[in-house]
């Protein structure tokens, strides 16, 4: 490959036995590592997959770095977390979605206000409804939902319209992934989940925001090529990479990220620490946890 300075982004990733020994990432169309208790130190290319880091030499491979006489493993912690809680889908989800349909959500006294749930398509402009738990694409790998669709409460879909209004003079959409989440599927995560990645699900003893309609999880797209804007995660991905202030990744990974969540909070949303994509609407606390599938709604909403 000829010395160049276009940095090679594909090698920006994580390395090593745990999340945060070492990091590639790129600032400013450069690249830096980041090894746990050294500050970052750029990579300076000098030819045949090797890179200058401080006094070190680096090899970087497509599946490791070695410094210092140190290999250390490339790792996407996220999709390892996924294939696990996969497996425990395949084994036991059947079991244990009965369970959470059998359960009941946690008692509170009366809300301040009815429950209000509007879908998002026709209200919010340009919006893609992407609903991955009404499809095998989510992290559990099987279908949560018996059909698609997005809803919130009214107060906060009109919210995220004007978000949309905003974004879309910048040239981007919004791609919903979540919206009103009954109740059974919060406790379904919470047994699904290993205790460890409990931070990227909510406790059902409290109920999630989604469940009150007030939270939706939520991404970019170039309305000119439909083209998803590039984030430092997947959705839902339970890795160090979701967090709301992980500084890895790309400038443009950041940058989207920055973008929809300045946007988000100029119409009350604030953004869950451990997840880029999950915003809570500010009124959350007025309504109540609800259980009612899509379908119940929509049956409610006719009448
Ligand atoms: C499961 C994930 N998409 C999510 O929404 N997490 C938050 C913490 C929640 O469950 O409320
Ligand atoms: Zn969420």
């Amino acid at each position: 490959r000829p010395l160049s300075h276009t940095p090679d982004l594909s090698i920006v990733g994580s390395y090593g036995a745990a999340e945060g020994d070492a990091t590639i990432l790129e600032r400013g169309g450069v690249l830096f590592l980041a090894r746990k208790g050294h500050a970052p130190e750029p990579l300076k290319y000098i030819g045949a997959a090797r890179y200058r880091a401080g006094s070190s030499v680096a090899l970087v491979t497509a599946k490791s770095l070695t410094i210092d006489g140190q290999m250390l493993t490339r790792r996407d912690f996220g999709a390892e977390t996924e294939a696990a809680i996969r497996a425990t889908a395949r084994r036991d989800g059947a079991a244990l979605r009965q369970a959470a349909l059998a359960a009941t959500p946690p008692a509170e006294p009366p809300s301040r206000r009815a429950s209000d749930l509007v879908p998002l398509e026709g209200l919010v402009p340009h919006v893609r409804i992407d609903t991955r738990y009404a499809s095998g694409n989510n992290f559990t790998g099987q279908p949560i939902y018996e059909r698609a669709g997005a809803y919130l409460q009214r107060s906060a879909a009109e919210a995220l319209a004007r978000v949309a209004t905003a974004l879309a003079s910048k040239g981007y959409g919004l791609i919903v992934y979540d919206g009103y989440r009954p109740w059974f599927a919060t406790k379904l995560f919470w047994d699904i989940v290993p205790a460890d990645k409990h931070v990227f699900v909510a406790d059902p003893a409290k109920g999630s925001r989604h469940n009150r309609g007030c939270a939706v999880d939520l991404g970019l797209y170039d309305l000119k090529t439909g083209a998803i804007s590039p984030m430092p995660s997947r959705y839902d991905e339970m890795s160090a990479r979701a967090y709301s202030d992980f500084a890895g990744g790309t400038d443009a990974e950041r940058a989207n990220r920055a973008l929809l969540r300045a946007a988000m909070e100029r119409e009350g949303f604030t953004v869950y620490d451990s997840e880029w994509w999950h915003f809570d609407y500010r009124d959350w606390a007025d309504y109540p946890i609800g259980t009612a599938s899509f379908t119940q709604i929509e049956a409610t909403r006719r009448r």
